[in-house]
């Protein structure tokens, strides 16, 4: 994952566009339905198909039961599945093996301690995203809250651990993100909008430009 900018939570063809033109390498759907970003089959299917050769497709999953990775696999074709609920290293290397894709699982940061979650997973996932965790609130969306961590708290974590950032990112904070943490691979949702689930073009153009910036500064 080498200085790779994710875009999550489109949900309509013309912020999608907005994000393939800015070069986003990754372009994330969510498949949860509480969520204001969540995407039917048949969108979810219009616009993996419309970013095809463009970016990486990822659908977003929490907690998927085996028949929600089916459909979503099926209507989305997907290059990589996000499991950002609290699916165990088994449940995660069934849906792996099963839905014959890479798989990145979210970790929710909060204090040094959280970050030892990581190894149980050695093996069973292809990436690592490491997010804020969620409010305790109990209706409180499981990712996508545009909450940060303390980012200091992976100066303890191996060089070697590849990973991708996230949470509470934007396009004024991103570049102090990647330089503070070394981050070589970036995902934003509620930082490039304008009010919940509404994809801001001028945002996502401003935190592709932020990220890149920032990336090339790190050689
Ligand atoms: O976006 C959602 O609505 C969502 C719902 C359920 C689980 C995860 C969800 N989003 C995850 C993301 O958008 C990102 O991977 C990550 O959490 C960063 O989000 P943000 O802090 O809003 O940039």
């Amino acid at each position: 994952m080498d200085n790779l900018v994710k875009i999550c939570g489109l949900s309509t063809p013309e912020t999608l566009d907005a994000a393939l033109s800015a070069g986003a390498d990754l372009v994330g759907f969510v498949r949860f339905a509480k969520s204001p970003r969540h995407v039917g089959l048949d969108l979810g299917r219009q616009l993996s198909a419309q970013a095809r050769g463009r970016a990486q497709c990822v659908v977003l999953l929490v907690d998927p039961d085996d028949e929600a990775v089916f459909e979503a696999v099926e209507a989305l074709n997907p290059d990589l599945i996000q499991l950002h609920g609290h699916e165990s290293p088994q449940r995660v290397a069934e849906i792996r093996s099963r839905a014959q894709l890479p798989v990145m699982k979210a970790f929710g940061i909060a204090e040094h301690s959280d970050l030892a979650a990581l190894a149980p997973y050695a093996g069973k996932i292809d990436h690592i995203l490491l997010d804020a965790k969620p409010p305790r609130d109990p209706g409180a969306l499981p990712g996508g809250n545009g909450l940060s961590f303390d980012w200091r708290l992976l100066n303890g974590l191996d060089p070697k651990v590849s990973f991708m950032l996230s949470g509470g990112l934007t396009p004024d904070n991103v570049a102090e993100a990647i330089r503070l943490t070394r981050s070589k691979a970036v995902d934003v949702s509620t930082g490039v909008e304008s009010g919940p689930g509404l994809k801001d073009p001028g945002k996502i153009e401003a935190f592709i430009r932020a990220a890149r910036t920032a990336f090339a500064a790190q050689h």
